[in-house]
């Protein structure tokens, strides 16, 4: 970046189509099909329409929430009833055919393909339809003439036949040329990429640099017919890159971290969502007062409030509001919480039952751990941990006004449990991260993170889910669960973590999260494949989900052993305890188990430790691998000290 200018935040990019306001009632996240807003983006965008589907939120028969809408919008019901049609279109079109939905869930994939057929094909009929009915003209015209000349000579025939055959060949030699020029695409709609010594390349004025960002996506989205000459998919990548960076005024290590993550038309959503404010929400305390209650008491206090959506039964999502939303008076007797939306879907992964013991291993300010007590009624133990001391003080603060009475705070590295304290029915590890999914808020993150603190974070997060997962009972008649969260996009802190976790923890196994919407996560990404059970952790999206980004995992823990990895053991026996195994077992040899020898198994146990070691080879071995396919760039091997 050195030697770029700063992005001018807000000035250019005030004529970008997708900054939109997202605390306008309009684009309350779950309600708006994000096949709606990719038509917004700026540059052609198809990626997040699969979202109004992966979005659908779950029933809520329980609450009946249409009070809110009424009483909040006063007359503006029809906006409202508006509002709930879009949300229970989204939920019925996960469920019905391709064939069976409407214009909205088509997406802008059919809308686009309905138009090309209007477009150049139609023009192609249009003129083929001119064609003949000036060919049938003629042939009018000739038939006057034919029947006004029946005594005329044989040469005079033979003049007629001629011009008509004359007349023929001329219609079908225009029909061959019209074909041809429907086929052949124009020079002009190729993006010729500038030459370093271009002028435009060397443009920093974000116009033009947004310009070239809009024409290098068309090319990559139809690149074999619009790219030049011989140019790589990578030239063109390449030059996205550098503009992306000049233009949303990221570091280059993290641009390309994160570009890959998505499709090219959606990565730029991506950007453009980090541009753009969360909405605000709240949580209802519930150990203090009900949704319901909140909501009118608010409203009342001219809040302009609408539930979160359908996902949650506590989430209020605020428009907008004449007094400080952190400073009413039922905030300050702790009847809400003012929290991400993102950051419910942990503890409702979580699912935590009455009178258990749990675990927040990384809870400071509270956000989560208040809510876990509050879904366990203040029944059972929170044990609030967090390895900063001045942190503490925030969650403290959060608990005394929330009305908690069921927690413990502690001060501990979290990579000393389960040494300080275990048998935990659940675990929570809201892990330390880089906050790429959070960029919105805070957009340092685009320029403060280097290479070595994302493997410093990945590192330490291994660290803290093997303490997570041994902290955990196994045998808890309620429980056994383990929920790992980051609020960050990276593959490195989520899959990368999770994989990890399962190759080290033959255990653990990965379950169902309970949320019905979200992304699946990656089994595969650029050279790396996971385990096929990660599709069941859960990726959230600013630009597909209207929330923070954010990555779910929840584990279930079988046994409080972790069997021996170099034990001679079939594979058959092992597979109750290992998911890796369990998976090539039943691919393999049906799926078939004898007790017996898995008992063995876990007789001989080790204690698997993180290894600092053995991380250090495995990170080198990828960055050189990393390196050498990417740049060509072959790395000596590391001498031995
Ligand atoms: C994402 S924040 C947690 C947010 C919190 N769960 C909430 O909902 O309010 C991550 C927290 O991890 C803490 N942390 C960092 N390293 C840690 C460690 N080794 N052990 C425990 N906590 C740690 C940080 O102080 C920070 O408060």
């Amino acid at each position: 970046m050195a030697g770029r200018p700063a992005p001018k935040k807000g000035a250019n990019k005030a004529a970008s189509p997708a900054q939109t306001n997202n605390n306008k009632r309009k684009s309350n996240p779950s309600k708006e099909p994000s096949s709606k807003k990719a038509k917004v983006a700026p540059v052609a965008a198809k990626g997040g329409k699969k979202s109004a589907k992966a979005a659908a939120p779950q029933d809520d028969s329980e609450d009946d929430e249409s009070w809110a809408y009424g009483a909040v919008s006063g007359s503006d019901d029809s906006e409202i009833e508006e509002m709930d049609d879009e949300f229970v279109s989204a939920e019925e079109g996960s469920d019905i055919e391709v064939g069976a939905l409407n214009d909205d869930f088509l997406g802008d994939e059919f809308a686009e393909s309905d138009e090309e057929s209007k477009g150049p094909g139609a023009a192609m009929f249009g003129s083929d339809d001119e064609d003949e009915e000036g060919q049938g003209e003629e042939e009018d015209e000739e038939d006057i003439f034919a029947s006004n000349s029946e005594d005329d000579s044989d040469e005079d025939d033979m003049e007629a036949k001629s011009r008509k055959l004359d007349a023929a060949a001329q219609a079908e030699a225009e029909e061959a040329e019209a074909e041809m020029q429907t086929n052949i695409m124009l020079e002009s709609d190729k993006y010729v990429l500038p030459g370093d010594d271009h002028e435009i390349l060397q443009s920093t004025d974000l116009q033009v640099v947004q310009a070239r960002i809009q024409e290098i996506v068309r090319v990559l989205n139809n690149f074999r017919d619009m790219r030049e000459g011989n140019r790589s998919r990578n030239d063109y990548i390449s030059q996205l890159l550098k503009d992306l960076c000049l233009y949303y005024g990221y570091n280059e290590y993290l641009m390309e971290k994160l570009f890959y993550i998505f499709p090219v038309s959606e990565a730029i959503e991506f950007f453009e969502a980090n541009e753009v404010p969360r909405p605000v929400t709240i949580r209802t305390n519930t150990l203090k007062t009900r949704r319901r209650e909140l909501a009118q008491s608010l409203i009342n206090r001219g809040v302009n409030l609408d539930p979160v959506g359908k996902w949650s039964k506590v989430g209020l999502q605020v428009f907008d509001s004449p007094v400080p939303i952190g400073a009413t008076p039922e905030y300050l007797a702790g009847h809400y919480m003012l929290q991400a939306a993102s950051s419910f879907l942990p503890v409702m992964a979580l699912a935590p039952q009455e009178h258990e013991r749990v675990l927040d291993m990384a809870s400071a300010p509270g956000g989560k751990s208040t809510y876990i007590a509050a879904l366990l009624k203040n029944t059972g133990m929170v044990f609030a941990n967090d390895a900063n001391k001045d942190r503490t003080k925030s969650l403290v603060a959060n608990i005394h006004r929330l009305g908690v009475k069921n927690a413990v705070v502690c001060n501990y590295d979290g990579r000393e449990f389960p040494g300080v304290i275990g048998g935990f029915d659940r675990v929570l590890l809201d892990a330390p991260c880089s906050g790429t999914g959070v960029i919105s808020k805070d957009a340092s993150v685009k320029t403060n993170k280097s290479e070595q603190d994302f493997q410093m974070l990945s590192q330490l997060q291994k660290q803290l889910i093997l303490a997570a997962i041994d902290s955990v009972d196994a045998g808890s008649k309620t429980g056994g669960y383990i929920v790992y969260s980051t609020c960050s996009v990276t593959v490195d802190e989520n899959e990368d973590v999770v994989n990890y976790a399962l190759k080290k923890r033959p255990n653990v196994k990965l379950v169902s999260t309970g949320l019905d919407f979200g992304k699946e996560g990656f089994t595969r990404f650029r050279e790396k494949v996971f385990h096929p059970s990660i599709s069941l952790t859960r990726r959230y999206y600013p630009h597909m989900h209207n929330m923070d980004g954010f990555y779910v995992a929840k584990f279930k823990k079988v046994s409080n052993k972790i069997p021996k990895k170099e034990d001679n053991v079939d594979l058959d026996e092992e597979e109750e305890f290992t998911p890796i195994v369990e998976e090539a077992t039943k691919r393999n040899r049906g799926g078939k188990k004898s007790p017996g020898a898995a008992a063995k198994a876990v007789e001989e146990v080790e204690q698997i430790g993180f290894n600092a070691n053995e991380d250090e080879e495995l990170i080198r071995a990828s960055q050189a691998k990393l390196l050498q396919t990417q740049k060509g760039i072959k790395l000596r091997p590391k001498k031995s000290a």
